[in-house]
């Protein structure tokens, strides 16, 4: 939804319902709002590379921030399932007010919660909502292993196929082998990736094993979205039967 015309959310939520859109990938950046140095830390590494590094002011980055008043506005409107994707310092902060919105599914990143993350797992879950775990780029698959398989297990995993923080960013086809890893170590698990995903990327992200595709400028950006939505659900579906 980050592509979408956020002056009329409501109805560009239904449009791409209508269109064929299984969930409604609502992209949280509210606590991009850092960079301060303030405890000693400066995060800007943990989100901000190249261009995004450039344009940060040592506060702030310049980014669109949905909420949770946005997620609770949509979810008086609509039934779809909102996919919500963290990218904060402090997502234990977000459990609560998002769960009282009506998120669906809350999935955080692991550069930041390596250290609480099954406390995290066992907050999203007590609240009703489906907890995925996301990485970055650089950072290693074997990181997300242990929330796959603990005891109280994250459901999704999504893998990063951009820099966090911007839509329309060009597919990192490199970050495919993350998704085949994952894959063949867990054949049932919801793998999704995210980043410059449309008709000419999604079949290398299909065959190594991604199932839920979040497309945004691919679909919001098209003459006809739904034609879209539906070459990116065969992909996968294609891929699926082959394996
Ligand atoms: O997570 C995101 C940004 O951080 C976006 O969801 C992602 O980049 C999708 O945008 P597009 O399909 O336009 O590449």
């Amino acid at each position: 939804m980050l592509s979408s015309d956020f002056a009329n959310l409501a109805s560009e939520a239904d449009r791409m319902v209508g269109f064929g859109a299984d969930w409604l990938h609502m992209d949280i950046m509210v606590g991009l709002a850092f960079c301060v140095p303030k405890t000693g830390k400066d995060h800007s590494d943990l989100w901000c590379t190249g261009a995004q590094k450039q344009n940060c002011d040592g506060h702030f980055v310049p980014n669109l921030t949905i909420g949770a008043p946005v997620i609770e506005s949509l979810r008086k409107h609509t039934k779809a399932y909102l996919d919500c994707h963290l990218m904060v310092t402090n997502p234990l902060d977000y459990v609560e007010p998002l769960a009282k919105a009506g998120a669906s599914g809350f999935t955080f990143h692991i550069e930041v919660a390596k250290e609480y993350w099954q406390e995290l797992v066992d907050r999203i879950k007590t609240r009703g909502m489906q907890p995925g775990v996301a990485l970055k780029p650089g950072t290693p698959v074997e990181e997300v292993y242990p929330l796959v398989e603990g005891e109280n297990p994250v459901e999704l995993v999504l893998v990063m196929t951009v820099e966090p923080g911007f839509g329309g960013q060009k597919f990192m086809p490199e970050m495919m082998d993350k998704v085949r890893l994952l894959r063949k170590k867990y054949p049932s698990l919801d793998i999704e990736v995210d980043g410059g995903l449309g008709p000419s990327t999604i079949d290398m992200a299909a065959s190594a094993g991604a199932n839920c595709i979040v497309a945004g400028s691919s679909v919001f950006g098209a003459a006809e979205p739904a034609q879209v939505i539906s070459i990116l659900r065969k992909s996968v579906e294609v891929a699926q039967q082959n394996s």
